[in-house]
């Protein structure tokens, strides 16, 4: 990384036409809440250049040599290092810089998905990130770590981390909200109190982003149970157009398409036109009418339907518990992969004849799937963080009867949250069968 003039850059860089509020620093952000109660006061004098962050406290000395440091009061660490901006000539070619708000950044999932986000493996080589990590009041000290480890990293892309717990600093102008943090389901813990407690979380982290985000945020909902989180979501964001909520089911059909590859003896990259209905819950429909191995349909290549119809859709559902048994914890670093996945399927065009699955909002949906509900259904992109639903599917008797029991334990979940969405008195009956999260044991 070149290292520093002093001189005000005279550049004509993208970065500093993109955005008059655009801070030019890889630097580690804390909120105002917390900012305060670990570190000296950041700069407030306007930056024009870009400074690299590493250690703390005292200002690095080569920067005191150069004069650069003009109070010491106003830098930190190695903030205190300035370099010209218009020395990197590959900065010239990238695009406007992103914010990417993640919740739950100090948590198993994050740990993964962070690293790939900074790498510039999701968003493309010449797309810089902003990355704003919200955590919860008993994981900041989890989360400056993550923030350290970010800097150690040496991202070229990254170029802003900050940290804090109050999501209407956090989603400040995101662009892509990424909301994985939720409480996990603890011993015993009935999944109605599960979708109160984070439910409430959802209705929160919708209001904020409704009053704070960029108004055509992307947003991913992660924490369990995800299609309800993302419906409550929605509800509290009525400014942010409802169709651009989505909840991962995308390990779902991974995992799906991973269970094809296995029993047709081929490489998973010969599954496509997977989709996943419903719940991301064992409600699920791994959907193998509509699949194809090899572009053909996988009823033609599998010819074992009975273990189509039972053990393969069984396989798919029960993956997350038996990982956890083999392993102890649940998935994490899968998990992170298919978020890679989704994202990338919004931001790439989907391609020709093949689609992907994603949990979005049922609103106008071809397939005679209740209104109003955040289901999982097959989609296409044509990159530009859009979709459309695919309407050429084919939907039998085995799939209706499958997907309407997904409907109905959404509709179900949805009355048990109706303080959540604006609707009333909530009602909740998940019924005899209290369906288990992918993943729980
Ligand atoms: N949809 C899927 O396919 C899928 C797959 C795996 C896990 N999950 C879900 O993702 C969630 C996170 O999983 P994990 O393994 O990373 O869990 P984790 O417990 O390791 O991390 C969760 C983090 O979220 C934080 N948190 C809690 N409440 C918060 C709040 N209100 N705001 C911000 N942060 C908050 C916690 O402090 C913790 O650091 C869980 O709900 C899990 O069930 C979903």
């Amino acid at each position: 990384m070149a290292m520093a003039e002093l001189s005000t850059p005279k550049t004509t860089s993208p970065f500093l036409q993109s955005s008059s509020r655009l801070r030019l620093s890889s630097k580690l952000h804390l909120s105002n809440h917390f900012r305060h109660l670990l570190l000296p006061p950041l700069p407030t004098t306007p930056n024009s250049k870009i400074s690299c962050s590493v250690s703390q406290n005292q200002a690095p000395v080569a920067a005191q040599e150069n004069g650069l440091v003009k109070t010491k009061k106003e830098c930190y660490g190695v903030f205190c290092l300035t370099y010209d901006l218009k020395a990197e000539e590959e900065t010239k070619s990238w695009k406007k810089l992103i914010n990417i708000a993640v919740s739950g950044a100090a948590g198993m999932i994050s740990n993964h998905l962070l690293f790939k986000l900074a790498s510039g493996e999701v968003f493309g080589p010449d797309q810089p990130i902003a990355l704003k990590l919200l955590g919860s009041e008993r994981s900041i000290q989890a989360l400056e770590g993550v923030a350290m480890e970010l800097e150690d990293s040496l991202f070229p892309l990254l170029r802003e981390v900050d940290i804090g717990t109050d999501p209407y600093e956090v989603f400040q102008d995101v662009e892509w909200a990424l909301l994985i943090g939720a409480k996990p389901r603890g011993p015993g813990m009935e999944r109605a109190a599960l979708l109160d407690i984070n439910g409430q979380i959802f209705a929160d982290q919708g209001k904020a982003l409704n009053a704070v985000a960029s108004p055509n945020v992307k947003v991913l909902v992660v924490g369990n149970p995800c299609n309800t989180n993302a419906l409550i979501c929605l509800k509290n964001a009525p400014n942010i157009p409802a169709k651009n909520f989505h909840a991962l089911t995308r390990l779902d059909e991974n995992r799906a398409k991973c269970q094809l590859a296995l029993k047709a003896g081929v490489f998973y990259d010969k599954v496509s036109n997977m989709t996943i209905w419903g719940n991301h819950s064992t409600t699920q429909v791994p959907d193998f009418l509509n699949a194809r191995i090899n572009g053909v349909p996988v009823k033609e290549v599998i010819t074992d339907h009975k273990w189509l119809e039972e053990g393969f859709t069984e396989s798919v559902q029960k993956r997350g518990g038996l990982l956890i048994q083999k392993w102890g914890r649940s998935s994490a670093a899968s998990t992170a992969v298919s978020i890679v996945d989704a994202i990338k399927s919004l931001v790439t065009p989907t391609p020709e004849g093949d689609w992907f699955s994603t949990g979005v909002y049922t609103n106008g949906n071809p397939y005679g799937i209740a209104e109003d509900l955040v289901f999982s259904m097959p989609c296409r992109s044509k990159g530009d963080g859009d979709y459309e639903l695919v309407k050429d599917v084919e939907i039998d008797d085995y799939l209706r009867k499958r997907i309407a029991k997904s409907e109905a334990e959404l509709l179900a979940e949805k009355k048990c949250v109706a303080h959540l969405t604006g609707e009333g008195i909530a009602f909740c009956d998940l019924g005899p069968v209290d369906t288990m999260l992918p993943g729980e044991v």
